[in-house]
């Protein structure tokens, strides 16, 4: 047990409805990324854990696929009663673990994290296809559950990327192993308490702590996982697909992007300001993130002169803290990630316009909100991930060059334009390579929409009939006429 922020956390594995201390008593330590002091031990688990968690899973299922989805639902929901009575504590401890701003915990993220329960719940009960004839005979087709499920995800958004995978999962009557992101453990460890207590069968949902190469090695090559869904980074992508490639273990990938947000000479340039300056949320640690300015030329220099007033606005400290705009980044060695992007950014011949290192006055993982200009092309701040705070700001002449702009990197996940020009926003969008479009507007989400990557960002998608899609093995009926 460890205490975060006055709340109590089982440091344990949850595997088969019982607590799993560290085997051999081996731990790793949990680091605040606010001041970056320790605040838990916790299980390093390895191959037994995971055998032993995929295990649980296989021998519930049986009998969690046969409950009725109305039964199903019904816990789902009660789970969702649960993070609603929590969240407050949820808030506390995700902000302690991974420094992201109390404030979005609390009225954004874990409201959320409840409805992804109730919305995959409520959808399960209207999931169908209406039934077909082929020359008298009846297609009908359902929707079975595939068996194990395992889940690995990552530290940015802890506990809101999980539900959005255990609550489908759950929902089409398949049972889950997760393996948290090591940087942030804990709100998954909730989670168990949570859905213990909403009734959820022993089993049903698993939770092993760990490395990713530890346990989430052994997890995506076990021959009784059914499904893997993922989200996090390419590289760990590839080593995952290489995993389930001899079990041929169905992937759902979501992963990294280098999204551009398009403003146009014919846009509210307000909107488009606070659209760009949106971008640093979650200190830049958003897959979603916009990080690409690009500025039709006419306006870039008025555009940039309100993007650095509004951008000097910003309040940057501790999450905890109702006022505070942007907070720490995760960790040291992802800080000093994001400013070796920096510095070869700048060797490159790019040129901060804010922003550039560290707050040298906070000190810690709080890096300043960056924005670079004059970026040579082909620069890898212009084409690669950087997942912190580092925006780049680029000019085009014409549509087309814009177009060709957006699409000029290996990813796919979203893009945002800024246009008063509703035909304009048309023709572009048709030729935009992503998952999502936002239109003068960003980070609008219905959970009946598929969401994914395109290209390097992802394989799949999820969301809706797409989420069932995947956690399901669709089966179809064909029944001749009876004889009367
Ligand atoms: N598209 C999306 O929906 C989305 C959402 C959030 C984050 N992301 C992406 O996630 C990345 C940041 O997350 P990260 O740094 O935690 O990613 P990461 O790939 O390093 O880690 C993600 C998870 O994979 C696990 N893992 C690592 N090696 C593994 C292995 N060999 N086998 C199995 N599991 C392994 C990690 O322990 C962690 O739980 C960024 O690229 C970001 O864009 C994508
Ligand atoms: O950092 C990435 C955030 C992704 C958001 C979602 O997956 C979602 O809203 O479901």
């Amino acid at each position: 047990m460890a205490t975060v922020a006055g709340v109590a956390v089982d440091t344990g594995h949850w595997i088969g409805g019982e607590r799993v201390p560290a085997g051999g008593g081996a731990t790793f330590t949990d680091v605040s990324p606010i001041d970056e002091r320790p605040i838990a031990e916790i299980a390093r688990g390895g191959a037994a854990e995971a055998e032993a968690a995929v295990a649980a899973a296989h021998r519930a299922f049986p009998s969690w696929s046969r409950t009725s989805r109305e039964e199903r639902a019904r816990i789902l929901h009660a789970v969702a009663d649960g993070v609603e009575k929590r969240i407050e504590e949820l808030a506390q401890v995700e902000t302690a673990d991974n420094g992201a701003l109390i404030r979005s915990h609390r009225r954004g993220v874990m409201p959320r994290v409840a409805h992804n329960f109730r919305f995959f719940a409520d959808w399960l009960l209207n999931l169908g296809h209406d039934d077909f004839e082929t020359r008298g005979h009846t297609n009908h087709v359902s929707w079975d559950p595939a068996g194990v499920c395992a889940l690995i995800t990552p530290w940015n958004a802890p506990l809101m990327l999980a539900t959005w995978k255990i609550a489908p999962a759950l929902a089409a009557g398949n049972t889950v192993v997760l393996k948290p992101a090591e940087w942030t453990p804990l709100t998954a460890s909730l989670l168990a308490d949570i859905a213990a207590e909403a009734g959820l069968p022993d089993g049903v949902f698993n939770v092993v702590q760990g490395y990713g190469a530890e346990v989430g090695g052994p997890l995506t090559a076990h021959p009784d996982v059914r499904r893997i869904s993922f989200t996090g980074s390419v590289p760990t992508a590839r080593t995952i697909a290489a995993a389930a490639a001899p079990n041929l273990t169905p992937l759902s990938l979501e992963l990294g992007g280098k999204s551009p947000l398009i403003v146009f000479a014919d846009a509210d340039l307000d909107l488009a300001v606070d659209l760009a300056v949106e971008q640093y949320d979650n200190a830049g640690q958003v897959c979603l993130a916009a990080t690409r300015l690009l500025v039709e030329s006419s306006i870039a220099e008025e555009f940039t002169r309100r993007f650095l007033e509004k951008a000097g606005r910003l309040t940057q400290g501790d999450p905890r803290d109702e006022a505070t705009d942007i907070g720490p980044q995760i960790h040291r060695r992802h800080l000093e990630r994001v400013d070796g992007f920096v510095r070869r950014a700048r060797d490159a011949g790019a040129r901060a316009l804010i922003g550039g290192g560290p707050n040298e006055d906070l000190g810690g993982l709080y890096y300043r909100p960056t924005l670079f200009a004059d970026a040579p092309e082909g620069a890898e701040i212009l084409t690669e991930e950087v997942f912190g705070p580092v925006l780049t700001l680029q000019t085009f002449e014409t549509e087309e060059q814009a177009v060709a702009m957006a699409n000029g990197t290996r990813f796919g996940l979203a893009a945002t334009l800024a246009t008063g020009d509703r035909e304009r926003a048309r023709r572009v969008t048709e030729r935009l390579v992503a998952g999502t479009v936002w239109v003068n507007c960003f980070f609008v989400r219905d959970l009946k929409a598929p969401f994914g990557g395109a290209r390097q960002s992802g394989v799949g998608r999820e969301g809706g009939d797409w989420s069932f899609d995947f956690y399901c093995d669709l089966k179809n009926t064909v029944t001749a006429p009876w004889a009367r």
